[in-house]
């Protein structure tokens, strides 16, 4: 449900990836889009005013982590604050004194309570409790009937109330039932009007006295948008809910109740309905929530795990010595072990926003393998041979490949990819290049993510062999955005962990006969 918002989101952060630090001037642009995808997303508009100003006032007070640049720390900003939003920590159900223990469903006919009231039994049943529907619905006959069958379907007891009319008599019945027949959870399901009106918070309110009840919850239809948030606030001022069910949130509803319903009723979400099947219900974890929204919560994962698994100290030496064109095989050696202590590619790259289908053409595991063969090779070299691979002549190498398991050709393509790596990192650290093309990849949503947790990954798309000045001078004329088409003429490819380590880039093969056609072109015009 929260597709086009997570979209939106993910482009605004994307504008400012590559820019060396937070800024009120960086960020204006992005916290304008996030402002417009939040209030396009039918989220409540006070809500979204005081989001946007937390998110600003954090992030520019907020110290660059190493490792994150400032478009990947503004995600954790948002991160955070939507699950603020959202409740903070995942609620739970209350219960106080002794059992039975009471819930009340309260809220708008078509809500989903009845349906609701069904699967929360079910859920509870599942846990320590033994749950007891009542259906208390007198106006309607069907919705008794109605959750008479739920609860056979979620196989629960149920109080029979067919006979009885009115709704506090129902409930002082069941309730002696529930505690005869030794049931501690008893959820009521009340009834439902088309509109709030006046004569049914009454009796809701009669109910809530004569029960007092542990749990008081709103079944809120998130397909409603914010009419569900007004009523929700309607129903808690009434009756001081506890808490709210948001069904429906399987549809294609933008999101906006679930994220402005906290807010304004300071009460928290705590279920959500996920289909029409008596399964689809789930206790809400605002945190799971906010990384759904963003699309990216997996990349905050892989975050935690570059801050967990990485040393930062180490990565940062093996990037100034990269930088200062001094990296060796024996660094190689350790920038590969580095990446391969965050785990297999394979679940890594499942990690990384809009790599999930490039995960599927990739062969992560023929790529780690590749890897552990690197480290084969260098760990079967001397110190003096790690250190100054400029020695390694053809016995050593025939040494190095018995003692490694592989051959001459294998190393020959290692080395390869080890000197270009370092002629790249150099051709980088040039006075004024840096920044340029770290901007440009990052425009063309290119491996700037990788560039900066992943040392030793870095742009492995650009060929050794390219025409510095000839880029600059590109560079220059597209004003740092150089559209994908060009890079892709200049054989600059996006990088991935399968253009990394494993296999050197290409320079494209020419086309003549394409060549030929466009010249033709050229001389009709
Ligand atoms: N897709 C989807 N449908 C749901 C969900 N929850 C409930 N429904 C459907 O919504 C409709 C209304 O649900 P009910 O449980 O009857 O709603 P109610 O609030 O009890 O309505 P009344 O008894 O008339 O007051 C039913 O068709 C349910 O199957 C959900 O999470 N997802």
């Amino acid at each position: 449900m929260f597709e086009n918002l997570s979209d939106k989101l993910q482009r605004a952060f994307k504008n400012i990836t590559g820019k060396g630090k937070i800024s009120e001037d960086n960020i204006q642009e992005a916290l304008k889009e996030i402002r417009v995808a939040l209030l396009e997303a039918d989220v409540n508009f006070k809500v979204v005013k005081k989001f946007v100003n937390e998110v600003k006032a954090e992030a520019l007070g907020t110290e660059v982590t190493d490792g994150l640049n400032p478009g990947q720390q503004l995600v954790k900003v948002v991160h955070e604050k939507l699950i603020e939003i959202l409740g903070g920590r995942s609620p739970e159900i209350k219960f106080k004194g002794k059992p039975p223990y009471v819930i009340m469903m309260v809220g708008l006919q078509g809500s989903g309570k009845t349906t609701s009231s069904g699967k929360l039994a079910r859920l509870l049943g599942e846990e320590e409790f033994n749950p007891y529907l009542v259906p208390c619905d007198v106006y309607r006959p069907a919705a008794k009937e109605q959750l008479i069958t739920v609860a056979g379907q979620v196989e629960m007891p149920v109080f029979d109330s067919r006979e009885i009319e009115k709704p506090l008599e129902i409930v002082r019945r069941a309730m002696k039932e529930a505690r005869n027949i030794g049931r501690d959870v008893v959820i009521v399901d009340t009834a439902g009007r088309l509109h709030i009106d006046m004569a049914l918070m009454d009796e809701l309110k009669e109910l809530k006295e004569y029960l007092e009840p542990d749990e008081i919850l709103f079944v809120a239809d998130a397909m409603t948008g914010q009419d569900a948030v007004t009523s929700a606030k309607a129903f808690h001022d009434a009756l001081d809910i506890t808490g709210v069910i948001l069904t429906k949130m399987d549809g294609d509803a933008r999101g906006g109740a679930a994220l402005s319903i906290k807010k304004v009723t300071e009460r928290p979400l705590k279920f959500i309905g996920t289909g029409e099947k008596l399964d689809a219900f789930e206790r809400f974890h605002p945190d799971r929530m906010a990384s759904r929204i963003l699309g990216m919560g997996d990349v905050l994962s892989l975050i935690e795990t570059v801050q967990k698994k990485v040393d930062q100290d180490e990565a940062q030496r093996l990037q100034e010595k990269m930088l200062k064109n001094q990296f060796t095989l024996d660094d190689f050696s350790k920038s590969l072990n580095q990446i391969s202590k965050m785990g297999d590619l394979g679940s890594l790259m499942g990690l990384i926003p809009g790599m999930g289908k490039m995960k599927q053409q990739i062969d992560a595991q023929a790529e780690s393998k590749q890897m552990k063969k690197m480290q084969a090779i260098i760990s079967s070299m001397t110190m003096e041979e790690r250190n100054n691979h400029a020695i390694l002549n053809q016995s050593r190498k025939s040494r190095i490949a018995k003692g490694s398991g592989t051959s001459v050709n294998e190393i020959n393509t290692m080395l390869n990819q080890f000197m270009q790596m370092r002629k790249m990192m150099s051709m980088m650290s040039k006075p004024g290049k840096l920044g340029k093309l770290t901007q440009m990849f990052s425009r063309a949503g290119f491996g700037d993510f990788a560039q900066s947790v992943i040392p030793g990954m870095a742009g492995g798309g650009i060929p050794a062999d390219i025409d510095e000045e000839k880029l600059k001078q590109i560079i220059e004329e597209h004003d740092g955005k150089v559209p994908p088409e060009v890079l892709k003429e200049l054989g600059i490819r996006p990088v991935s962990p399968g253009h990394g380590p494993g296999r050197p880039p290409s320079r494209p093969k020419r086309d003549r006969k394409k060549e030929k056609a466009k010249r033709k072109r050229g001389r009709k015009r």
